[in-house]
């Protein structure tokens, strides 16, 4: 199941063919309108629909160039358009399709043809939408999965390269996670990682801010943007948030579950990903051999 409503957007000059697709499919999405060409991408990129709706004959622009636009975007070439069209003849729905259109539907329009096309199309973008959570989300701790992750630090690497903004990569661990599970048992650790997970994801409110399960009981915080003075303390508040959770942990010198951490501020040109990765994953190392319940930095 996926937990938010789909959305539609409907692009047509003529407002009663608004009125009346809009009226159609309201029971099966949210839905969007647009009159024109440019306000139609516009929205696009804005709202990020799960289908469009596009008539060709615009005033702007013909459909046909909005398409082309959307699928040359990176933001929007994914969103399903379906032309829906008073240009009846083959070489046009042709030219649709050949620009990547997933439907064609002649006007006059016949109002089931169109649901039942628009309900199959969007049981399709349903199911890529749970795809997409089953290849990026980690099914313990619903956060990012290492997957996830990896291409997040890379479309982060090159936004900060271009901006010449600085990036916070740190590597979390649990500490003396084995003891953990000795003493309570594996599913009291698979909670106890839920709940380290919640904890670090709470801290993170900003929208550049980004926490995965790297792999077990480690996890990656990257947030974009960044200085020192700001990272030191979304991280510290980490380390507390996890110690405020007051797991208890016998086995453990802090008596409650407590968290590791290397971190780095980086500039993008100084570095590659994968050397800032290691440099982050010394420092977790340098961590834990100075007593755990601590954070490394590199300066
Ligand atoms: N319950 C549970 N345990 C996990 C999971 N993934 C990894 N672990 C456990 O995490 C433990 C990690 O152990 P180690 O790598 O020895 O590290 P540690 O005991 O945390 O010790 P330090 O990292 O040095 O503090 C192992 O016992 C793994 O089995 C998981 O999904 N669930």
């Amino acid at each position: 199941m996926i937990n938010r409503t789909l959305r539609i957007l409907i692009v047509d000059d003529e407002k009663p063919n608004l009125m009346v697709l809009s009226s159609l499919l309201k029971s099966e999405a949210q839905i969007s309108l647009a009159t024109n060409g440019q306000s139609a991408l516009e929205k696009a990129r804005s709202l990020k629909p799960d289908l469009i709706l596009l008539d060709i004959v615009l005033p702007d622009q013909n459909g046909f160039d909005v398409i082309k636009e959307l699928k040359a975007s990176k933001a929007t070439h994914a969103i399903p358009v379906m032309f829906i069209t008073g240009l009846g003849d083959v070489s046009s729905e042709e030219k649709g399709f050949d620009l990547g259109a997933c439907d064609y539907i002649h006007k006059p329009f016949h109002l089931g043809i169109v649901k039942a096309r628009v309900k199959l199309h969007l049981t399709l973008a349903r199911q890529r939408i749970m795809l997409e959570e089953l290849a990026n989300v980690d099914p313990l701790t619903a956060i990012a999965n290492r997957r996830k992750c990896d291409q997040h630090v890379l479309a982060q690497w090159t936004a900060a390269y271009r901006k010449q903004s600085s990036i916070l990569i740190a590597m979390v661990d649990v500490d003396e996670f084995k003891l953990y599970n000795d003493e309570y048992g594996h599913d009291r650790g698979d909670n106890a990682l839920s709940l380290v997970a919640k904890a670090l994801s709470e801290q993170l409110h900003r929208s550049g801010d980004f926490v995965a399960r790297y792999g077990g009981e480690e996890f990656m915080i990257v947030i974009a943007d960044t200085n020192i003075t700001g990272a030191r303390t979304v991280i510290d508040n980490c380390c507390n948030a996890v110690r405020a959770l007051e797991l208890e942990h016998k086995s453990s010198h802090h008596s409650v579950v407590t968290i590791s951490v290397g971190a780095l501020v980086i500039e993008p040109e100084q570095q590659l990903p994968k050397a800032a990765i290691k440099q982050a994953d010394d420092l977790l190392y340098k961590a834990k051999a100075s007593g755990r319940d601590k954070v490394c930095w590199n300066d």
